[in-house]
């Protein structure tokens, strides 16, 4: 089976040529402002630009208004969205009229989130860790009678221990930032490659 493997926290070209070299099938591009990887849309949408039309664009954000959110997308050229937050079911199903929807839900609210979205095909939920871009990792095996199948899984993912999470929950896709980093918001080349490299050679051992 394969698994869809992203990179987060791209602030500029030089890094997203670096991710999809590096064979990321998906680059975040965050536009909360509280985020220490804050990016202009329009250094996202040159980034995006710079890759290629087979590596996926993701927005993300963070308890931002409905209008500031389609108004960046369009701005920054992204194919997806990402929504962190304490956000209703409508205002997901709203976004979700324009973009594929990356729901990202932490652990104790994932039973009600897997619920609501089961058999929606535009919302894929994330679980994530309470702190988005924090670097720590969840109990992944407390986790597993939880886990939604289809869903991805970021917080605190990095080379040294993907294949564990992913042995643990089989998600569909991976996301990591904080393990990637050489300082805030700049990648490590050889962190992001071995991250990849390590999330393709687990999605080796998945069930049928
Ligand atoms: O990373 C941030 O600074 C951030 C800030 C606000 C909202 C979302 C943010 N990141 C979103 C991501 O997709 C991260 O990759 C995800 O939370 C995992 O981060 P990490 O635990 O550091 O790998």
């Amino acid at each position: 089976m394969t698994v869809q493997v992203k990179v987060c926290g791209t602030t500029s070209v030089r890094d997203a040529v670096l991710s999809a070299g590096a064979g990321a099938d998906a680059l975040g591009f965050i536009f909360a402002p509280v985020s220490r990887r804050l990016v202009t849309p329009q250094v996202a949408r040159e980034a995006g630009l710079s890759v290629g039309p087979s590596v996926a664009r993701v927005g993300v954000f963070l308890d931002q208004g409905l209008d500031e959110v389609l108004r960046t997308a369009e701005a920054a050229r992204v194919s997806a969205v990402q929504l962190h937050g304490r956000l209703s079911g409508l205002y997901v199903t709203a976004v979700a009229a324009y973009y594929p929807v990356l729901r990202v839900v932490r652990p104790a609210d994932l039973a009600a989130e897997a619920d609501m979205w089961h058999g929606h095909n535009g919302v894929t939920l994330m679980l994530d860790a309470p702190e988005p871009g924090g670097g720590i990792p969840l109990d992944w095996n407390a986790l597993r009678p939880l886990f939604p199948h289809g869903a991805w899984l970021a917080g605190g993912l990095g080379a040294g221990n993907v294949a564990a999470a992913m042995q643990a929950l089989n998600p569909a896709g991976v996301d990591a930032v904080s393990r990637l980093e050489s300082g805030p918001g700049v990648k490590d080349p050889a962190a992001v490659r071995a991250f990849v490299q390590e999330a393709r050679r687990a999605a080796q051992s998945y069930p049928q």
